[in-house]
């Protein structure tokens, strides 16, 4: 049984990622929101000793986590319900401890195109020695993992805009090192340019390379090079 268990939620593809709502047609928006969750579940497999489970409701994103080697819990939860993604969340994480009740517990973000291994090891070691840690995304407001290495408790899952400062008042300890593409939570046109500029992994850049997009300004140069900033896989 691995050690560590990682829970990625993900809501219905036709809701996700409304922040790009204006660059990128429905089915692009679509397509990138699969591939990204495939770059992300690929880089976390790659770390070691490590499950992934893609909790959601929708049957396209269940088919691709599953096809990248993720397990999927349907979500128990109602997407009316008050906060569903901390709910999807705590479901998971309770599944996960009922089956290994000693494992190591993490909350992933979907969108981190460029997550290279090594990144998640580094995190997961700084876990290791404090018993909880949060890495704190790219805009030093949100969350893009919450590591879990107390055994036989939950995570103090508190995500949403501006978890960071509350995981880290839940008693979280923020990990300390650079650990760009894990910080890199994908959003927004900038931070699409951000990811391009890091380099992404195959998919995501599968994606971009065959879906034209208007993105504005900031990726305007970023196109550019998206061949060459392609991750080796
Ligand atoms: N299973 C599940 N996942 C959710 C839910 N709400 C949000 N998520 C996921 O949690 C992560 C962060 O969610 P948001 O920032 O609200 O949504 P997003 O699609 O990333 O972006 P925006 O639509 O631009 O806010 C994304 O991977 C979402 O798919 C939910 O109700 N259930
Ligand atoms: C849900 C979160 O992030 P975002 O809305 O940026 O995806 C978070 O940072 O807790």
């Amino acid at each position: 049984m691995p050690a560590t268990h990682v829970l990625v939620p993900v809501k219905a593809l036709g809701l996700a990622k409304s922040r790009l709502s204006h660059v990128l047609d429905p089915a692009a928006r679509e397509s990138l929101v699969l591939a990204m969750l495939q770059d992300t579940v690929t880089a976390a497999l790659s770390a070691g000793d490590v499950t992934v489970t893609v909790v959601t409701a929708d049957e396209r994103v269940a088919a691709a986590a599953l096809d990248c080697g993720a397990d999927v819990l349907p979500d128990p939860v109602r997407p009316d319900s008050p906060d569903p993604l901390n709910s999807a969340l705590l479901a998971a994480a309770r599944r996960a401890r009922e089956h290994a009740p000693g494992a190591e517990l993490v909350a992933l973000q979907a969108d981190l195109p460029s997550l290279r291994p090594e990144d998640f090891v580094l995190a997961r070691e700084t876990a290791r020695r404090t018993g909880t840690a949060v890495v704190v995304d790219h805009t030093a407001s949100g969350t893009t993992a919450l590591l879990h290495c107390v055994s036989g408790t939950l995570p103090p899952l508190s995500f949403g805009p501006g978890s960071a400062g509350r995981h880290i008042d839940a008693g979280a300890y923020p990990v300390p090192d650079a650990l760009p593409g894990l910080r890199l939570d994908v959003d927004t046109p900038d931070d699409l340019a951000a990811a391009l500029q890091l380099g992404v992994g195959p998919a995501t850049a599968a994606v971009l390379d065959t879906v034209e997009f208007p993105l504005c300004h900031p990726c305007d140069s970023a196109a550019g090079s998206r061949r060459s900033a392609t991750m080796n896989s």
